[in-house]
């Protein structure tokens, strides 16, 4: 509905609601814009996830049926190639082709009109969060100069490192948009459990004010989304995604073999001889989460959870991954999963003691691990592409 002032006779294309005459002689009128007969319009948006591990695009095409509805999801194209940005940290031009190669599949998907008015936007997480500023200021700039050289939109500010707060909420919005949360006026929503490979993020929406009230200031974010505000419990931590962990579970170890992440080159090592198994492994591993994750008043309710990124993928890996007996098994009979996934007791050790040590999680709680809903990727990236159409002011 549009507020509309009129100086001559009305066009008969308006439906108008309501007219007031003023002194002017002028009228102003409530009208409803013009309907066009099928109107339908078709737009997209381009998505880059430069992750710690990988980088991503996501592709969305929105289908708008009435000028006066919200534009609908209509699908999504997904690629990826590995290894991150962050890998190429003293080679950027090389870390560019990636994008390059990457903006090859947006061309092939999205017509050619469409090119021009499509934005494409990259955010990047953990991994250039942790590289030195200068370095990951020249990856960002190498990507700047590929989507200047690209036909499609480039916005402003499109191509930042994301903030934590961002990465958890703007999962947050998509996972409740995917599974039909957010058009409900029931305020019932589910949370997310994201783990990454150098940074983690929770994010859900407290039901008891109490939660607010024992969280520390800066994990409590709000967002404004179809006419509502939600205020919600959300943290990153930088240094604890599965990769990260797994380094500084090593760490702790001494040092001997070289093994990559995020662009450097780390010394690790174990003891050949020395003692294994399950016990063990989960109190070295608990360094790296007591003390550093806050548990929120409120997880060990009834709420719901939906987990994805390394804990779908480590789960996927363990064969009958609901048994948490399954878990004990791999630790302590080493040499026979060793060959078979090298990581597999740590990661699952560590996965184990951040839900329940860290957050809070009790042994009965039931996870919905994911990779998709409706055929598109649980991810933050469709929250970001909401907040690049429709600002979802989030602060
Ligand atoms: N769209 C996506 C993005 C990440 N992932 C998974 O998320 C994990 C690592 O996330 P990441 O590289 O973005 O790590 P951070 O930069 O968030 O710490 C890997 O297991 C990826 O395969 C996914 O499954 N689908």
């Amino acid at each position: 509905v549009d507020a509309v002032v009129w100086h001559g006779p009305l066009p008969s294309t308006y439906v108008f609601i309501y007219c007031k005459q003023m002194t002017d002689q002028s009228r102003v009128c409530l009208s409803v814009a013009p309907r066009p007969v099928n109107f339908s319009r078709t737009f997209y948006g381009i998505m880059f996830d430069a992750g710690s591990t990988g980088t991503r695009i996501h592709i969305y095409k929105f289908i708008q049926k009435d000028p006066v509805e919200l534009p609908v999801l209509d699908s999504e194209m997904y690629n990826a190639v590995k290894p991150g940005l962050s890998a190429y940290a003293d080679m950027p031009e090389v870390g560019g082709e990636t994008i390059r190669q990457l903006l090859k599949v947006a061309k092939k998907t999205i017509p050619k009109e469409q090119w021009i008015q499509t934005p494409v936007v990259l955010k990047a997480t953990a991994g250039l969060r942790l590289l030195p500023q200068e370095k990951a200021k020249a990856l960002l700039n190498e990507v700047k100069e590929i989507f200047d050289d690209s036909p499609f939109f480039v916005p402003e500010n499109s191509v930042t490192i994301m903030n934590g707060t961002n990465e958890g909420v703007l999962a947050w919005v998509t996972v409740n948009f995917l599974t039909g949360h957010l058009y409900t006026k029931t305020r019932k929503t589910v949370g997310i459990l994201d783990l990454g490979g150098g940074s983690t993020q929770i994010t859900f929406l407290p039901r008891l004010k109490k939660t607010v009230l024992t969280a520390p200031a800066d994990y409590i974010a709000k967002i404004n989304m179809f006419n509502s505000t939600f205020k919600l419990y959300t943290h990153s931590y930088l240094g604890n995604g599965l990769i990260a962990a797994r380094l500084a579970t090593l760490g702790a170890l001494g040092a001997d073999e070289d093994w990559s992440f995020g662009g450097l080159t780390y010394k690790v090592s174990g003891i050949p001889d020395g003692f294994a198994g399950y016990k063990l492994c989960y109190q070295e591993i608990m360094q790296v989460v007591k003390g550093i994750v806050h548990q929120p008043f409120e997880v060990k309710g009834s709420s719901i959870f939906y987990a994805f990124s390394y804990y779908y993928d480590r789960a996927v890996d363990t064969p009958n991954y609901c048994s948490f007996l399954f878990l004990k098994q791999v630790c302590n009979k080493m040499t026979k999963y060793r060959p078979i996934s090298p990581f597999l007791c740590m990661d699952m050790t560590y996965i184990t003691c951040l839900l329940k040590e860290g957050f809070g999680f009790k042994d009965s709680t039931v996870l919905k691990l994911t990779k998709k809903v409706n055929n598109v990727e649980t991810s933050w990236a469709l929250g970001a592409i909401f907040d690049h159409f429709h600002n979802l002011n989030i602060h």
